[in-house]
């Protein structure tokens, strides 16, 4: 038996942090959303008691370091499963980038082992699940637009924000996660305003969501490596309406209304980047059928 799953990137629409816990993690204030960027699963059973990771890509680890990989150990380990599963991982997803990549591969694995070792897991007990492999996994469980809080676990749902162009551009650099929050100096943050950006998107309007991406991540990140900087004034001057880098980056994405606008900020970082894509946010959260 073989099962085909989709795992989409996220961006933050907003990202604050209010500060650091004590157990070393630092309490976040996130908006976030999935766009049609998506790696692709595909899990086949094994009658034999085996998790065995396959993905092509130099930069994606094939064994016990693999998030996919820590998801299906975490569900056999749970609920003593002796069945197993070859997942295959077909990469789209930028490594690295600060578009939670392994984060979404995890989470479509939770989702698709639910299904193939007939769990009868919801959606909420595998995102609870999720938060055991990582920060940003139980968003990617239920995907959509949501507000995330706690170190970013405690998801609210969100409606999905204004219709439009996502042009991501990633340079030539991969960037540690953990290395981006230590070097942040909390107490130094210029706090993004997360309850308007609640309402811009509860009120569908565009121009609010641009006036209010934010993410305190950023200076940290544009510091250590200033083409991330150079990304986004290219991006501002080929038209794009607001422009943030995602996450602890590398990543750059610009907001685009206007399709001819896009295709101009799209041409205009192709050559200069290591990836450039233009996508459309993704609305709907996953369901479980
Ligand atoms: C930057 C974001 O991707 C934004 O969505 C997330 O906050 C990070 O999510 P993630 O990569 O799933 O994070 P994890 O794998 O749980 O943690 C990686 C490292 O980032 C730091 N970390 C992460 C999340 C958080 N709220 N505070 C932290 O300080 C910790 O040092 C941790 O060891
Ligand atoms: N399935 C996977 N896909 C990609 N990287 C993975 C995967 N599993 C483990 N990794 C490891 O995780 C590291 C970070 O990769 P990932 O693409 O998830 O980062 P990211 O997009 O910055 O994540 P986030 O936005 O959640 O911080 C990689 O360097 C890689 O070694």
């Amino acid at each position: 038996m073989k099962l085909l799953v989709k795992a989409p990137a996220k961006i933050n629409l907003s990202l604050d942090v209010l500060h650091k816990r004590p157990d070393g993690y630092h309490e976040v204030e996130m908006i976030m959303t999935t766009i049609d960027l998506a790696d692709r699963l595909e899990l086949t059973l094994l009658e034999r008691d085996e998790v065995k990771i396959i993905s092509h890509n130099r930069f994606v680890p094939d064994d016990q370091r693999n998030l996919a990989y820590q998801a299906a150990r975490l569900l056999k380990d749970r609920f003593s499963i002796q069945k197993g599963v070859l997942i295959t991982i077909e990469k789209t997803i930028p490594v690295a980038a600060g578009l939670a990549g392994g984060s979404s591969d995890a989470a479509a694995a939770l989702r698709g082992l639910n299904k193939l070792w007939n769990l009868g897991l919801t959606i909420h007990e595998l995102a609870e699940l999720g938060a055991e492999i990582g920060s940003d996994v139980s968003f990617c469980v239920y995907g959509g637009t949501a507000l995330a809080k706690g170190r970013g676990e405690m998801i609210t749902p969100l409606p999905a924000p204004p219709t439009c162009w996502v042009v991501l551009a990633k340079p030539f650099i991969g960037v540690s996660t953990a290395d981006i929050y230590r070097r942040l100096e909390v107490e130094k943050i210029d706090h993004p305003n997360t309850k308007a950006m609640i309402q811009a998107i509860n009120e569908n309007d565009f121009s609010k969501v641009c006036s209010n991406l934010g993410n305190v991540l950023e200076d940290v990140t544009l510091k250590l490596h200033p083409e991330v900087a150079q990304i986004k004034d290219q991006m501002k001057r080929f038209g794009a309406d607001a422009v943030l880098m995602s996450g602890s980056g590398p990543t750059v994405f610009g907001l685009v209304q206007h399709d001819s606008r896009m295709q101009r900020v799209y041409n205009g970082l192709r050559g200069f980047c290591d990836q450039v894509f233009a996508v459309r946010m993704m609305g709907e959260q996953h369901t479980l059928d």
